[in-house]
């Protein structure tokens, strides 16, 4: 896109989110700076990304017939999935019909939103290391597939879910059952079939951000952002921070795999790979088509954050990587079932130096559920996640 036009008139240059939480707030908030016209779209009224777009649409965007209808009505240029729990087929049917791009492409949100059309991708045809996997549809098979091929330790989840929803460890056999129905209650889409995976020793793990954009002369290039190393509660983050030190030969074999899966993957876009490593092992986990939630750091790291790369990369604008300080990001969760929740300790969290914070707005909040981040930057990557952690810390929601 070289021509842009002027929201709210017959010339809008128009993007809908498909979904509209934490992340995609930021990716509205980056396109609205831009000009553009945006609509968000999720599965329950005034998400995040709702309360800042021109448009908010709350439709069921895994049933096919809904967001067929809401797309041909709406006519956007771009869709921008944002979750996985979409009706990707149809997409695909949309965008081989030319009503619609889909960014990256259909193909990539189709892969990516289930656990085995990606892992077959990165092990089996890009031969790529992964953790030694198998695809259950019940508990006799994932007790057949611990024994005969993966062991213990090992780790099982639901083929779709996400911020580990569904996802435990399993240490020996007496965990087995209970794993299971962990899994089945945990999925976002009920669907009976698992993962398992064995459980990778590693000494770090990392997303390695990766963009693809368009260069000079219309050429597709990728870009690398330095990597985020993260730490991760019950398969949820809850701390990242950029840069992450690396070893030169592992850093090379990060982005080698990152490489590999985004070139097959295609499109234009930013993309979360996430990798595990140990020495100058690398294994591929999983990639995110889209931001990262372990990405949140780069909005206090990067000239241009991972959602400004987003929207500009999708809407095919030049794009800068480059670091602007080391950084932290510690994850503010809910701590209480509630509607409308308060939040006390605002002012004294920001008394922690070099730190911000964002509050996503989410109507609801659980115990687990990330309601907001704080940031911290400093030269010392240790100082920041000291210092985001405090901020975080302090920041205490409430029933109202
Ligand atoms: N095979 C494995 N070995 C060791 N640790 C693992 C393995 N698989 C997952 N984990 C741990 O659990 C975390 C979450 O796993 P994964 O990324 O597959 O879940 P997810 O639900 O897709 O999470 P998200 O949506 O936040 O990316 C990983 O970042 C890692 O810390
Ligand atoms: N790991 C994926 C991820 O972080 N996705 C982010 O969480 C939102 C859903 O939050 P919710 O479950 O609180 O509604 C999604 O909309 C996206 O912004
Ligand atoms: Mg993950």
């Amino acid at each position: 896109m070289t021509t842009f036009g002027t929201p709210l008139s017959p010339h809008a240059t128009k993007v809908m989110l498909l979904g509209s939480g934490e992340l995609g707030k930021e990716v509205l908030i980056a396109l609205q700076r831009l000009g553009v016209e945006t609509i968000a779209v999720d599965r329950y009224a005034n998400a995040p990304g709702q309360q800042v777009a021109h448009h908010a649409r709350t439709i069921t965007m895994s049933d096919p017939a809904q967001l067929k209808a809401l797309i041909e009505k709406e006519r956007p240029h771009l869709v921008v999935p944002e979750i996985e729990a979409i009706a990707t087929p149809m997409l695909e049917e949309l965008e081989a019909l030319g009503v619609v791009r889909v960014i990256p492409t259909a193909r990539a949100a189709r892969l990516t939103m289930d656990r085995e059309g990606i892992r077959r991708l990165a092990a089996e045809t890009l031969r790529l290391p992964t953790s030694p996997y198998v695809f259950c549809d019940s508990l006799q098979e994932l007790q057949a597939a611990i024994d005969s091929k993966i062991g213990y330790p090992c780790i099982v989840k639901p083929v779709m879910s996400s911020s580990g929803k569904g996802q435990s460890k399993i240490a020996g056999p007496a965990d087995v059952k209970a794993a299971w129905d962990y899994a089945m209650a945990g999925g976002r889409v009920s669907h009976g079939r698992v993962i398992v995976e064995g459980f990778i020793d590693f000494d770090y793990e990392i997303t390695q951000l990766t963009v693809r954009a368009v260069g000079e002369g219309g050429h597709i290039e990728t870009h690398f952002c330095d990597p985020i190393g993260h730490i991760q509660v019950s398969g949820d983050y809850v701390e990242s921070w950029q840069p992450h030190p690396m070893r030169p030969a592992a850093l090379q074999k990060s982005r080698e795999i990152a490489r590999a899966v985004t070139d097959n993957l295609g499109g234009q876009g930013l993309f979360g790979v996430e990798l595990f490593v140990k020495g100058d092992d690398v294994w591929f986990s999983e990639v995110s088509p889209r931001p990262h939630d372990t990405g949140l750091v780069t909005l206090c790291t990067q000239w241009q954050n991972e959602f400004e790369l987003h929207a500009r990369a999708i809407l095919g604008l030049p794009v800068n990587t480059a670091l602007k300080s080391s950084g932290a990001s510690a994850v503010i969760y809910g701590g209480v079932d509630a509607q409308g929740i308060v939040f006390d300790g605002v002012a004294e969290a920001l008394q922690v130096p070099n730190t911000d914070i964002r509050l996503f707005g989410k109507p609801e909040s659980f115990v687990k559920r990330r309601m907001g981040v704080a940031l911290a930057f400093d030269a010392d990557v240790e100082v920041a996640r000291t210092r985001a952690k405090l901020a975080a810390a302090k920041v205490r929601p409430r029933v109202a």
